[in-house]
């Protein structure tokens, strides 16, 4: 597997190395010792899946806060989806920035994204299905987010109409980019 930077601080892409033969390929998806060889220190410990029935189906912007910080590692293995992290680490330089790209069954890609990052992510197909690892239990009294469409961040979606969206996703408040977001190394959350 290979580890690539991002236009983010911390976030990586990671690309499988298939070893190819008659009847396919293996590759390694995820291995703690590449990762450290990165500088990543991620210890997993719960993988998700989620199933979306359609297209424009929108997840996100989540994030759990401090001190439940999450690093995750996301891929897609049926269909496509256009996958958004936003840096909201308010002592990195690159707070406020966001990265996205498309993961898919076909590029097999796969995003690390970084404690203190919101994610997001937006269906391409129908019948999309998503793997994540992440390195802390689910927390819900720490789960937050920020609006796919919130005017702070300028997201350029692939579609913005006749999204199919959760009640919570739909109204998570203006983020104040003087006073919302987060210091890790403190275990601080500000704002939201
Ligand atoms: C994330 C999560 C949800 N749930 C429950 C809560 C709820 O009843 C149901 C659906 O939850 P949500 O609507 O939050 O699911 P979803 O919108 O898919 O949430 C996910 O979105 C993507 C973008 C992420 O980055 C993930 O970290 C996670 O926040 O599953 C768990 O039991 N454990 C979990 O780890």
């Amino acid at each position: 597997m290979l580890v690539k930077s991002t236009t983010l601080n911390k976030a990586a892409v990671i690309e499988l190395e298939p070893i190819e033969d008659n009847r396919g390929y293996f590759a390694r998806s995820f291995c703690k010792g590449t990762m450290v060889e990165y500088g990543i220190d991620f210890d997993v410990v719960q993988t998700n899946v989620a199933f979306n029935h359609y297209a424009r189906t929108l997840r996100g912007m989540h994030f759990q806060a401090p001190p439940f910080s999450e690093d995750k590692i996301v891929s897609c293995f049926q269909g496509a989806i256009y996958d958004v992290i936003i840096d909201l680490n308010r002592d990195s330089s690159t707070f406020g920035k966001w990265y996205g790209l498309t993961l898919s069954e076909e590029n097999r890609l796969a995003l690390y994204v970084p404690k203190g990052f919101a994610h997001g992510y937006l269906t391409l197909t129908d019948n999309t299905s998503i793997h994540y690892m992440v390195s802390e239990y689910y927390t819900p009294s720490y789960e937050s987010g920020v609006r796919w469409n919130d005017p702070a961040f300028e997201i350029e979606w692939p579609f913005t109409e006749n999204l199919i969206l959760s009640p919570k996703d739909e109204r998570w408040e203006d983020f104040n980019i003087y006073t919302d977001g987060m210091i890790q190394s403190k275990g601080e959350n500000y704002g939201q």
